[in-house]
């Protein structure tokens, strides 16, 4: 049976490679796009077809960060497909980077210069805003969207005698102390990135617990440091040029400088050939690089606790219960015009026009 793929954020950097990798794997697979920008969702696909032509790749026009984008797209997907069995919740944002210059002089030349290359801990803030459906930007892109398209595709993810697998992008950035329960949106921190990072840590161990007896099962990578639009988005690409000799050499310190979205895109790759049952559901996957440009995979153990992620899987619940209702109200609102010449009228009435 051909297999079904669907890969959010397909439209570049890691996405974008895991889309050509997988197709040189299974040129049979049943590649759909999901991209917030048609026209550069087509031009990718197009690029994919110059080198793979007979390869069946649809778009799906998808915002992640958007409520009605999601649910319409779930629509959309079960009309066209009965299966899915790999969905990459790879889309993901990190909006204004600040770089702490300070913090990254003095962790030069400290112990921990390794760890801070890895991680950026301590090194990076960023600026979130509001999306047009009142949530956090970042975790609305990064978790949220990516839970309810989860939620939505439940139908063709959990089909009675087959697996299907969830592969989330994470981050070696995600980091426990970024993250709260009282505040999962990261409304009053700086570091929502991290935050989010770490919540699609935890979501994933309260994913498998939920779902494996339905035969679906969730797994986080970390690609390492690639160079892609979201890391040249910390810097001005001029610093970047002069810079970039100084990369290659760290990687020589540090195999999570995997650098090309190639090399990053290695355990998405990895785990499309694996048997779901035989992963680890507390791991993370991580694409590595040696100095002499060979890639591996190594598994680490994720620093979560269950009874933590069972907590944020009650509150994504109940948020999409609340943001599901407003948006159907919305829409009850505008299929019934009907409804606002009455209050119109009310109105009006009340103050005798
Ligand atoms: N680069 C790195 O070093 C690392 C990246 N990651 C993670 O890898 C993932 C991919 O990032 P990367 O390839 O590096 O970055 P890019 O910025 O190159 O790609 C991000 C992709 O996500 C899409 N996207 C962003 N926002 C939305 C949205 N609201 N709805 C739908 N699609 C959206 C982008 O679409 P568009 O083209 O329209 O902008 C793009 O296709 C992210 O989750 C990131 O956090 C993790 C660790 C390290
Ligand atoms: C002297 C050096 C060449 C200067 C480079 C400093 C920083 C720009 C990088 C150091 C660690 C990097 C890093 C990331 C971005 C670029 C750095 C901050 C990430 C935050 C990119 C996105 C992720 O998800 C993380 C895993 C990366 C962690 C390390």
């Amino acid at each position: 049976m051909r297999k079904v793929v669907l890969v959010t954020g397909a439209s570049g950097g890691l996405g974008l490679v895991l889309c050509e990798r997988l197709l040189s794997l299974d040129s049979q697979v049943h590649l759909c796009m999901a991209c917030r920008n048609v026209r550069k969702g087509e031009a990718a696909r197009n690029g994919l077809l110059a080198s793979h032509a007979d390869a069946d790749i649809a778009l799906l026009q998808l915002d992640v960060s958007s409520v009605r984008s999601v649910l319409k797209a779930a629509q959309e997907f079960k009309m066209r497909y009965n299966r899915l069995d790999y969905l990459y919740l790879n889309a993901g944002i990190m909006p204004n980077p600040k770089l702490n210059f300070k913090a990254l002089f003095k962790g030069i030349f400290s112990r921990n210069v390794v760890r801070m290359f890895a991680t950026a801990d301590g090194l990076l803030t960023q600026e979130d805003r509001l999306t047009s459906d009142g949530l956090q930007e970042v975790f609305a892109t990064n978790i949220f969207g990516h839970f309810l398209l989860t939620r939505e595709l439940e139908p063709v993810l959990c089909q009675p005698g087959l697996t299907s697998q969830l592969i989330w992008t994470s981050s070696n950035n995600a980091r426990r102390s970024a993250f709260s329960l009282d505040d999962i949106q990261h409304k009053k921190g700086s570091e929502p990135y991290s935050s989010s990072k770490y919540a699609s840590d935890l979501l994933s161990v309260a994913l498998n617990r939920h779902y494996n007896n339905k035969g679906l099962y969730s797994s986080v990578i970390c690609p390492g440091v690639v160079m892609t639009n979201l890391t040249y988005g910390i810097l001005p690409s001029s610093v970047w040029t002069l810079l970039m000799p100084i990369m290659w050499l760290i990687r020589i310190l540090t195999n999570t400088f995997t650098l090309a979205p190639y090399n990053g895109a290695e355990a998405l790759c990895w785990l499309f050939q694996q048997k779901p049952e035989s992963l680890d559901p507390v791991a993370k996957y991580h694409s590595l690089t040696s100095g002499m440009g060979k890639n591996y995979i190594e598994a680490r153990k994720l620093d979560v606790d269950e009874d933590m992620a069972e907590a944020l899987y009650e509150k994504l619940l109940q948020l999409e219960k609340k943001m599901c209702k407003k948006v159907r109200n919305e829409e009850e609102d505008i299929s019934d015009p009907g409804q606002y010449l009455n209050h119109n009228d009310t109105f009006k009435r009340a103050l005798h026009l």
